[in-house]
């Protein structure tokens, strides 16, 4: 389980989060939306423990990983919004250096991501899609129970967009916990919870509020 409580966080004098509190149970999938800016970025780096909050906790699965850094790797995936690729390595070799090597699960990783004719590919050759798809492999490496994804379908064409699509619900099949940044209206629809961030704040629809126009006149 994910515990997230009343997280703040500013830049300067600026506050961008305040007050953030959620969780999410295993096999769930969280969506966060909100309107440009609002900082749903902000909130994905500190759940994956890139920035820390000023104020606030986290719990996954009992453990603190604000107190112990290492938790956010053993425990966590993240699927940054700007691309974690070494540009000049191989397809390869990006693989490596997150830990994707020989094993039997890298190999279907490898294969579930469609990268096995790219392998020896230099990154900056690949296509915005191509990359995104990279990069969820990292982020998987070590089979992480719980994945942040900012804007995961970003760059894919309408096929991998069903394809990451039908992963995420094999990954929340298997009690993994996704949470995503996203603007993509049917990856919306797809989750099971939506949380919308406005002006700082998160609340969270109830199941009759998950439609696109409810949702666009909360934004705007
Ligand atoms: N490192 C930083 N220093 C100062 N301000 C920042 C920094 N990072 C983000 N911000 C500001 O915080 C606010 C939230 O940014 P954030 O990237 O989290 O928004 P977002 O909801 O992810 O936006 P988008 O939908 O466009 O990706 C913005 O006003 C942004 O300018």
């Amino acid at each position: 389980m994910l515990e997230v409580s009343n997280i703040k966080k500013s830049y300067g004098r600026k506050t961008v989060l305040e007050h953030i509190s959620f969780h999410a149970e295993s096999g769930e999938c969280v969506a966060i939306v909100g309107r440009n800016g609002c900082g749903k970025t902000t909130l994905m780096q500190i759940l994956a423990g890139v920035i820390r909050p000023n104020e606030g906790e986290l719990r996954y699965f009992g453990k603190d990983p604000l107190s112990k850094k290492k938790y956010f790797h053993k425990l966590c995936g993240y699927v940054p919004q700007e691309l974690p690729l070494m540009e000049e390595l191989s397809v390869k070799d990006n693989l490596r250096l997150w830990g994707v090597g020989t094993r039997k699960e890298d190999q279907e990783l490898i294969r579930e991501f469609q990268l096995e004719e790219l392998m020896r590919v230099t990154v900056a050759k690949l296509s915005g899609g191509m990359k995104r798809r990279l990069s969820i492999a990292c982020a998987l490496a070590e089979w992480p129970a719980i994945l942040f994804m900012d804007e995961p379908s970003t760059a894919l064409d309408l096929y991998y967009k069903e394809s990451i699509g039908n992963w995420i619900k094999t990954y929340c099949g298997m009690n993994g916990i996704v949470v995503m940044a996203t603007h993509d209206e049917k990856e919306i629809l797809s989750c099971d919870r939506c949380l919308l961030m406005k002006e700082g704040k998160l609340c969270e629809l109830s199941k009759e509020e998950m439609n696109i126009d409810f949702i666009k006149e909360m934004l705007a």
